[in-house]
């Protein structure tokens, strides 16, 4: 075979990583400048006098003015004033005002995976607990508050009672979160979390009725 046509062992550049984080580097250290002069050596910051701080829109700068030293350029720097707030740390936070969501994702324990939770609903008789009874049924929130105990924990979402017991350690937001669920109507904490899932799918196993509204 030739040698030359066989591309299956090919020389592989250095990884990405490397330029990436060097270029990360590098925009920590950017400041802008604005010049009359072509002047090449303008970055030596431990010399320059006259520091001031000014805000734009949410950015604060400082702003240091150069003009004294060398009168025949006047320069105006702006360096982003990393020194004088120390929470500032890398660029993405400097260019962010918002802070970001917490996710509170738990570990599952193994067994307890989604994929674990989805083959479990395939293969379980009654996750809802019904044994035999009837799910075509109204529910009242009293007989919902009834239900907090270990293999009954009822809750209501979006009007329908579910038995989230057989759930509560497949949920990826830990036991305690939806322990406060139990006994409840958790609509609005569910939807306060995590509007996006589909609980009607993820919990169709486990629904034993609807909640009677006019209770
Ligand atoms: C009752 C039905 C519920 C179901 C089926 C459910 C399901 C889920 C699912 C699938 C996730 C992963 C979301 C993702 O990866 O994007 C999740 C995460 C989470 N859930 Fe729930 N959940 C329920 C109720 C609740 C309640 C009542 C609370 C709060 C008291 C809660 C708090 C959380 C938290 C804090 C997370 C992790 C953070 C996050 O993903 O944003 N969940 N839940």
């Amino acid at each position: 075979m030739d040698t030359d046509d066989d591309f299956t062992f090919c020389q592989v550049s250095a990884p990405v990583d490397l330029e990436t984080n060097k270029l990360a580097s590098d925009i920590a250290d950017i400041s802008i400048e604005e010049e009359s002069s072509n002047a090449t050596n303008t970055t030596q910051d431990s010399a320059l006098p006259n520091q001031k701080e000014a805000t734009v829109g949410s950015l604060s700068f400082t702003v240091t003015s150069t003009a004294s030293s060398r009168p025949s350029e006047s320069t105006t720097k702006l360096v982003p004033a990393q020194a004088n707030n120390s929470s500032l740390k890398s660029p993405a936070q400097k260019n962010s005002v918002k802070k970001p969501t917490v996710r509170a994702k738990v570990p599952f324990e193994k067994g307890y995976s989604q994929m674990d939770w989805l083959k479990l609903t395939q293969t379980h008789p009654d996750l809802a607990g019904l044994k035999g009874q009837s799910n075509k049924r109204l529910i009242s929130m009293d007989e919902v508050r009834k239900h907090q105990t270990e293999g009954q924990m009822w809750t209501v979402l979006k009007g329908r009672v579910y038995n989230i017991s057989p759930y509560m350690k497949f949920h990826p937001g830990g036991v305690n979160m939806l322990m406060k669920a139990v006994g409840k109507d958790c609509t609005s904490l569910f939807n306060k979390y995590h509007a996006w899932v589909n609980a009607e799918f993820l919990l169709e196993k486990c629904f034993v009725g609807t909640l009677d509204e006019g209770q």
